[in-house]
């Protein structure tokens, strides 16, 4: 199967990845809204594991990673919202995850929680909420593959884009160029195909979006279409 990134560029001149929210997605036709995503030729699907303890709401877990891992050739970007992930993290490999991203604040341990995930052979990210400092990550920085700049408050689709997120994503650009990083700069929440060129231009290489792909008029094929005409 053949998997083409979005056409855009970032400071980096590595070709923007677009990683579609499955929690926007119809959960009674994960397998066609996987197969719709494929034919769009996107590489990634994000995964959002909430537990009703890090984040106010429950979203999914292994059962829906495993399902959608046995249809879809598509990087199972997982992004775990929940308390204390290393629990879970051996668990998510195991279900069908390529990359695991851990909320900076969700641990008391997150150069183990990184650590961990490297040694399961998975790619590791590192996120944090729009209220975190971005100093929190920087101990962890040279050690991830991915980090993800939240552009709402985590636990739910379909919110408002905090404007300050720009800002955010050039100072992450800015401290990954300082180290030399190829890192993958992810955004989520409130993404769509109208900040989309303004995000990349800040510096990010990988955009999450739910609701602007599976909720645009003519499905996640014309939203798809719409971030592609964006970042052209
Ligand atoms: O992590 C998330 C929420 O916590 C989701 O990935 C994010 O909200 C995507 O949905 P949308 O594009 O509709 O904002
Ligand atoms: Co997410």
């Amino acid at each position: 199967m053949t998997s083409t990134p979005m056409s855009g560029t970032a400071a980096s001149h590595k070709p923007v990845i677009l990683s579609p929210s499955l929690l926007a997605c119809d959960f009674a036709r994960l397998g066609e809204e996987l197969a719709t995503l494929e034919a769009a030729g996107v590489p990634w699907a994000h995964v959002d594991v909430m537990d009703g303890q890090f984040v106010p709401n429950i979203s999914f877990g292994l059962p829906i990673l495993a399902a959608a891992r046995r249809v879809s050739g598509l990087y199972m970007d997982v992004h775990l919202m929940i308390e204390q992930p290393e629990r879970y993290l051996h668990d998510f490999a195991e279900a069908g995850a390529d990359g695991l991203t851990v909320q900076v604040e969700s641990t008391r341990h997150i150069h183990r929680a990184v650590g961990m995930v490297r040694e399961l052979g998975k790619r590791a990210g590192v996120t944090l909420n729009p209220g975190t400092p971005l100093d929190a990550i920087r101990p962890v920085l040279a050690d991830v593959d991915l980090v993800l700049v939240m552009s709402v408050n985590p636990g739910f689709g379909g919110q408002r884009f905090i404007p300050a997120s720009v800002e955010r994503v050039r100072e992450v650009r800015r401290m990954l160029d300082d180290l030399g990083s190829e890192a993958e700069l992810q955004v989520d929440g409130g993404v769509t195909a109208q900040n989309a060129r303004a995000l990349v231009e800040a510096g990010a290489t990988n955009l999450v979006a739910g609701s602007a792909i599976f909720g645009a008029d003519g499905g996640s094929a014309a939203g798809i279409q719409a971030f592609r005409d964006a970042l052209a």
